[in-house]
């Protein structure tokens, strides 16, 4: 049977066909195959990096043709079919197949090979530090994640990769749900540039100095007393708690007052005031997940529903900036408060100071906040969950805690807290067991490329290094599934014991390491040590199934324990 008659028959029948409209000859057959090509030749040489871009190539290539010749509505239509056809036929053959892909030679899932929409789905899950582990034992130390990805699993890449000369950042950290962009009005950790990235780590580095953090001890030390006061009622009540959700209003009310001097009274009130804390926590869901996708995530935060849920947080931030900015300015025009890093990011008592626009003052002092809170929530519960299932522990700390000065009111100083080692390796294996930012550290391989593990990985390519799998893993810690904070202890440590401190990186390391940690250190210590000395505490719920708990624990932009940690507690006779 000759089908092209048929359908040719068929088509002249139509009275479209006499206006000209279905005209079809063999030409458009060939036409849309060539463009196809022509555009995925083009998408290869300039890799465009957003969805404008991306889209301007095709498009443009396709109308091409139009602005030459006049086309029937059928032509038109059988060209841009066999146009997308090729387009999409030739990506895949390109990125799966074609040995003239830089990463032909590294292996990975055929599906992560093909599209990033694999790891948008992992985000999606909150398991990709999960899956990162699994395809790293599959596949071997370099796996590829994505069309232009490959994660590294090799302890000896830490420094080269983070330590005194950085790889760059990659491009995910051009994008964050609050909405910045790798400018100069951006945050310090969005910041791509290095040169741009040291002159403004070093306006925040003054505000995490020695003297600046014994400053905003008194602080942590009056939301730990709230909590304290809100425990002790709830303990005479025989009542649960969710543990995490009040660590939760803790956090975030220490964060608020290092920001901007106060503000927040979330563990005054025993509840999230202002919608502020869920909004914050949708915000960095919806950060990590479109990290993946950087230009997804500029239409998706476009949508009303995604909108309104990232509105609070916003609104308070804004509410809690002009406060502080208005507030704190006297008649002279400076700032008066030295205890919060809005005073340091002003550059008050610098002889640097003012050199921030309002934008970013406004985007750093915001990042106290976004990068300070839920990282430290979930370290800390983290960590009670750890104890509260290994009692032993919980009172092996109690005891070390007991053995420490307190002052009139029943708290620890922080030099004291500081020596205690015990204290120390329990946060630290918590850390190593659940870091809190365990995959969002996309960096970019240097000109020349590298080779790691016998693989060469090609200059441009981004890579993830996988944080959680490398303080997972049997090479660097023995029994590296189980929570035992001994392995941190040189005395309590078994000789023939595989322990190496330096693969678990739970701030990173380098120029872009975390400028907060000696804060959270501070922070995780008075609070930990003052619950566990003042209270006896208990899971509340008998047969307490901590695999469905660890299936909780979600990565997207941060670690958040999807969850509650119902725990009973009793205030202790000291
Ligand atoms: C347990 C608590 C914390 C952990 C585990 C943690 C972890 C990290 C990590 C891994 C990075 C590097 C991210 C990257 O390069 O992509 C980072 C950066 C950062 N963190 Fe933290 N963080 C914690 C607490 C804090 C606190 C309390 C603050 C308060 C200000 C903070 C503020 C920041 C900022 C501003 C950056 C960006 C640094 C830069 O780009 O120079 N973090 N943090």
């Amino acid at each position: 049977m000759n089908t092209n008659g048929t359908a040719q028959d068929f088509l002249q029948a139509s009275p479209l066909y006499s206006k000209g409209l279905l005209y079809l000859d063999a030409s458009e057959l060939i036409l849309g195959p060539i463009l196809g090509l022509v555009a995925q030749g083009l998408l290869r040489r300039f890799e465009p990096r957003s969805v404008s871009g991306f889209a301007t190539i095709p498009a443009a290539i396709f109308l091409l043709p139009y602005t030459l010749f006049s086309y029937t509505l059928i032509q038109s239509a059988t060209t841009l079919l066999t146009f997308l056809l090729v387009l999409a036929s030739s990506i895949l053959y390109y990125r799966l197949l074609a040995n003239s892909h830089p990463l032909h030679h590294i292996p990975g899932p055929v599906i992560a090979r093909s599209t990033q929409l694999y790891q948008l789905y992992q985000l999606y899950l909150g398991r990709p530090r999960v899956s990162q582990q699994r395809l790293h034992e599959q596949y071997g130390p370099v796996v590829r994640i994505g069309p232009n990805e490959v994660s590294i699993c090799d302890a000896s890449m830490l420094q080269p990769v983070f330590g005194g000369k950085p790889w760059q950042k990659g491009t995910a950290y051009s994008f964050t749900a609050s909405g910045g962009a790798s400018t100069s009005e951006t945050a310090l950790s969005s910041i791509r540039d290095h040169d741009e990235h040291k002159a403004r780590r070093r306006i925040w580095d003054r505000a995490f100095s020695i003297s600046a953090l014994k400053n905003y001890q008194p602080f942590i030390a009056l939301r730990v007393q709230q909590l304290c006061d809100q425990f002790d009622n709830i303990a005479i009540k025989g009542e649960t708690v969710d543990l995490q959700e009040w660590i939760h209003y803790l956090v975030f009310d220490v964060m608020t007052d290092l920001a901007w001097g106060g503000g927040g009274d979330a563990t005054l009130r025993g509840r999230d005031p202002d919608g502020a804390i869920a909004s914050l926590r949708y915000s960095l869901h919806l950060a990590g997940l479109t990290k993946a996708l950087p230009w997804f995530a500029k239409i998706l935060i476009q949508l009303p529903s995604v909108e309104r849920q990232t509105r609070e947080f916003k609104r308070f931030a804004k509410y809690m900036f002009e406060t502080r900015a208005a507030a704190g300015t006297s008649n002279e025009g400076k700032m008066t408060r030295e205890t919060d890093v809005f005073y340091h990011l002003l550059g008050e008592g610098s002889p640097e100071g003012g050199q921030l626009s309002i934008g970013a003052l406004q985007a750093d002092s915001r990042q106290v906040v976004t990068g300070g809170a839920d990282t430290t929530v979930s370290a800390i519960t983290y960590l009670f969950y750890c104890l509260l299932c290994s009692l032993t522990h919980y009172k092996k700390l109690q005891a070390a805690l007991d053995g420490l000065p307190k002052d009139t009111n029943g708290y620890f100083s922080y030099d004291d807290l500081a020596k205690l080692p015990f204290l120390e390796a329990c946060i630290s294996e918590a850390m190593r067991l659940q870091p809190p930012i365990p995959y969002q550290n996309q960096r970019i391989v240097p000109d020349g490329g590298v080779t790691v593990s016998g693989v060469f990985i090609p200059g441009g390519t981004n890579t993830r290094t996988a944080i959680y799998a490398l303080s997972r893993s049997e090479d660097n810690f023995t029994d590296p599934d189980s929570f035992k904070p001994e392995r941190w202890l040189a005395s309590e440590r078994k000789a023939n014991e595989a322990f190496n401190a330096k693969a678990s990186l739970p701030f990173l390391t380098g120029p872009y390491h975390c400028v907060g940690r000696n804060f959270a250190w501070q922070e995780m210590r008075y609070t930990i040590a003052t619950l566990v000395s003042r209270y006896d505490m208990r899971l509340a719920e008998k047969g307490f199934d901590s695999l469905a708990f660890e299936e909780l624990v979600q990565d997207r932009s941060v670690l958040e324990i999807e969850g509650e940690l119902k725990v009973v507690i009793t205030r202790r006779k000291t």
